[in-house]
């Protein structure tokens, strides 16, 4: 069934079920990957926050949590500038971590936060994320672990916001055209 957000309609995208599919896998893959080890997951609010959730819950091994918050994207597109209203409160030097996002846009968000992180001499950095779009991309990043490549649309649902409303839908939607 379609859904309106303020002023913008949108379809049904990715349901439910799929998505979950997906998250386990992934969670399998770093379980196996971090067997032994006691990864440091940062997760990027807010529109990681079920993600990050979901991934955990399905995570076998030791392993702890800790959030940021950087915000760049206005309505129904990247400002060009990536505020922080939560930094790195860890101490993240030799850490294995693995960054934890909904969605690579343009990048800049996650380019401008490993930039920061790497300051923190990590032992190493991984990136998961549940969506990617290739086509926007403008920065040299290559996520880990990938839920779904998209096409250059805007979705919504599933932490993600179309001016802060659609976080909490359980499905992933697309703008209509
Ligand atoms: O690759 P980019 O073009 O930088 O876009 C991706 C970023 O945009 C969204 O965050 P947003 O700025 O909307 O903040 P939010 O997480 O609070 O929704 C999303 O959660 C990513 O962090
Ligand atoms: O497609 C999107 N939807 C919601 N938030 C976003 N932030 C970057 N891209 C998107």
């Amino acid at each position: 069934m379609n859904i309106s957000l303020h002023d913008k309609r949108f379809e049904p995208y990715i349901k439910e079920v799929a998505i979950q599919n997906r998250i386990s896998a992934i969670a399998e893959q770093l379980s196996d990957d971090y067997r032994g080890k006691r990864p440091l997951f940062i997760s990027m609010l807010n529109g990681a926050f079920w993600f990050t959730a979901d991934l955990l819950k399905s995570f076998t091994g030791d392993c702890e949590i800790s959030f940021v918050k950087y915000r760049s994207y206005q309505g129904l597109q990247s400002s060009g500038e990536v505020m922080q209203s939560l930094g790195i409160d860890v101490d993240i030097k030799d850490r294995d971590v693995v960054i934890l996002e909904d969605i690579i846009d343009t990048g800049r968000t996650l380019s401008v936060f490993l930039e920061i992180l790497m300051q923190h001499q990590p032992g190493s950095v991984k990136i998961a994320t549940l969506l990617i779009k290739p086509e926007t991309l403008q920065f040299p990043l290559v996520p880990d672990y990938v839920g779904f490549e998209i096409p250059n649309d805007f979705i919504v649902g599933y932490g993600l916001d179309y001016d802060g409303l659609g976080r909490n839908l359980r499905n992933l939607y697309v703008l209509e055209k």
